[in-house]
C-alpha cells in the first residue's frame, strides 16, 4: 500500500508513525500503526512495531538547561528545535524500517515535540490573556528528511481556544478504550500524573481529565540527587522497598496546594521540577532520614496524589470499575503495590495496560498518530470537557513533503 494513494480501495487502510518524548526526557518513542476506518473517524488500531531510541547525552543534556527559562535564549531554542527535528525524524526512519516497511508506506507522521516550557495560566499583559506551552522538534525538518508529511505543535490551538493545552490524550483513549458497563480511569504514571476518567457508555463530552500532580518526575529527581546522578530512577522501587515512610513529611508535602485546585488543571516541571526537589532534600535533613526513606516517602506520595486525586474530583459522581496504568510508573512495582493500597480499599481494581492487552510504551506515541489523522481530516481533536476550552479546535500544524 501507498501512503499517497488515496483510492477507493486504500483510503480507508493506512499506516502513520506516531512520535512522542515525554516529561522525563527519557528519549523518543516512536509507533509505526496501522489504523483501519474513516479518516478522523473511530478507527480500528494495530500496533506494527515501536521503539525507544535514548537520546544521545548531550542533546539530554542541551533540553534540560533549556527547562530554565533564563538559560534557554532564543538561539539555543532555535537551534534544538531543528537539531530535534534531525533526532525525530531519525526515530521515524528506524521505526518505519523496524515495521518492514518505506517511507512510502507512510501517510502522514504524528510527533507531539519536547516540552520545554508550559505554562497554562493566564498571564495578562494590557488587557490580553497570554498563556502559552513550548514543545521543540521542527516539523519542516521532519517533512524534509522522511518525505512524508508531519503534523506538529498540537497544544497551541486548544490554548488559543481557551484551554490548558493538556492533557491531549483523553481524545484518543475516548476512542480506544470506552466500555459501555464499566467507568474506566486510565491513569499515566509518565514525569507527571494524569487520569482519565471514561464513564461507562459516555459520550465524549463526559469524558475527563487532569493531572493527578507528579508522576515518576519526584522519584527520578531524588534518586538522581541522592546518588549523585549515578542512578536516574529508583529500577524496580529498590530504593524504595528498603526505605520506612516517614508520615510526618507526608502529611507536610500533602499540604501542596496542587492537590486541591479545582478541575480542570494541568501541571509540570514548573511546579515539580528541580525546586521542589531541593525542598525534599532539605527535609531529608530536617527529618534524619536515609535515602531509602525519602524515596519510600516519595514513592507514597506519588501513589497518594492518585488516590487523593480520585477522592476529591471522581469518585461521587464517577464511582470506577478501574484503573489502568500506563507510562514508566507501572514498572515500578513498590508505586504500584502503595496505588493497590489507595485504590483497592475504594473498590477499583488495579491494572497494567499490558495487563489489558495494550501497550503501555508505545500509548503516547499511538495516540498523537492518532490525533494527526484527525487534523489531516480537518476535524477537531481537543476534548474541551478535559481542556478547558472555549469550543472544538483542530489542532495540530502540518508540515507538507512535496
Ligand atoms: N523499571 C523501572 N523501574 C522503576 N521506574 C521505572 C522503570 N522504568 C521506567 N520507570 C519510570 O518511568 C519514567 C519514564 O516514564 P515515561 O516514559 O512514561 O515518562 P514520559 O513519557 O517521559 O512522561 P510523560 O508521560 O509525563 O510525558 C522513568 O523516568 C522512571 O521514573
Ligand atoms: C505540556 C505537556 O507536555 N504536558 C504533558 C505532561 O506529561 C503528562 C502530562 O503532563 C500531560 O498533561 C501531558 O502529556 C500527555 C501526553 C497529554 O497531553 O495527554
Amino acid at each position: 500500500m501507498h501512503g499517497g494513494d488515496f483510492n477507493t480501495t486504500t483510503i480507508h487502510r493506512r499506516y502513520a508513525v506516531g512520535l512522542m518524548s515525554g516529561t522525563s526526557v527519557d528519549g523518543i518513542d516512536a509507533a509505526v500503526i496501522e489504523l483501519i476506518g474513516e479518516p478522523g473517524g473511530k478507527p480500528e488500531v494495530r500496533l506494527i512495531a515501536f521503539e525507544n531510541t535514548p537520546y544521545p547525552a548531550i542533546a539530554r543534556e542541551e533540553i534540560f538547561a533549556l527547562f530554565d527559562p533564563k538559560v534557554a535564549t532564543v538561539d539555543r531554542v532555535g537551534r534544538l528545535n531543528v537539531w530535534l527535528g534531525e533526532l525525530f525524524a531519525k526515530a521515524a526512519l528506524s521505526v518505519i524500517s523496524k515495521a518492514g516497511l518505506s517511507q512510502a508506506d507512510i501517510a502522514f507522521i504524528g510527533s507531539h515535540g519536547q516540552t520545554i516550557y508550559h505554562a497554562p495560566d493566564t498571564q495578562t499583559v494590557e488587557g490580553l490573556n497570554l498563556h502559552y506551552t513550548v514543545q521543540l522538534g521542527e516539523g519542516a525538518v521532519i517533512a524534509a528528511r522522511t518525505g512524508i508529511t508531519c503534523v506538529t505543535d498540537f497544544r497551541v490551538a486548544d490554548m488559543a481556544a481557551g484551554g490548558q493545552g493538556a492533557p491531549l490524550v483523553p481524545f484518543t483513549e475516548y476512542l480506544l478504550y470506552r466500555e459501555d458497563k464499566r467507568t474506566l480511569l486510565l491513569q499515566n504514571i509518565g514525569g507527571i500524573g494524569n487520569m482519565t476518567v471514561i464513564p461507562a457508555g459516555c459520550a465524549a463530552e463526559q469524558v475527563f481529565a487532569f493531572d493527578t500532580g507528579p508522576g515518576n518526575m519526584l522519584i527520578d529527581g531524588v534518586v538522581e540527587r541522592l546518588t549523585e546522578g549515578t542512578k536516574k530512577m529508583d529500577v524496580g522501587g529498590e530504593m524504595a522497598r528498603l526505605g520506612s515512610i516517614h508520615f510526618g513529611l507526608l502529611k507536610q508535602l500533602q499540604q501542596e496546594p496542587y492537590y486541591s485546585l479545582p478541575l480542570p488543571k494541568s501541571t509540570g516541571r514548573e511546579r515539580f521540577g528541580s525546586t521542589y526537589v531541593d525542598r525534599l532534600m532539605e527535609y531529608q535533613n530536617e527529618y534524619d532520614l536515609s535515602a531509602c526513606d525519602l524515596v519510600a516517602t516519595t514513592t507514597m506520595l506519588t501513589a497518594w496524589s492518585i488516590g487523593d486525586a480520585y477522592r476529591r474530583f471522581v469518585r461521587v459522581h464517577n464511582p470506577a470499575d478501574r484503573i489502568i496504568v500506563g507510562g514508566g510508573g507501572g514498572y515500578n512495582p513498590v508505586l504500584m503495590d502503595f496505588l493497590r493500597q489507595e485504590m483497592e480499599p475504594m473498590g477499583v481494581e488495579v491494572l497494567t495496560q499490558e495487563e489489558v492487552g495494550q501497550s503501555s510504551d508505545a500509548k503516547e506515541a499511538i495516540a498523537f498518530a492518532l490525533l494527526a489523522d484527525y487534523t489531516l481530516a480537518r476535524k477537531p481533536n481537543n476534548l474541551p470537557g478535559v481542556t478547558g476550552a472555549q469550543k472544538p479546535a483542530v489542532m495540530g500544524k502540518v508540515s507538507y513533503s512535496c
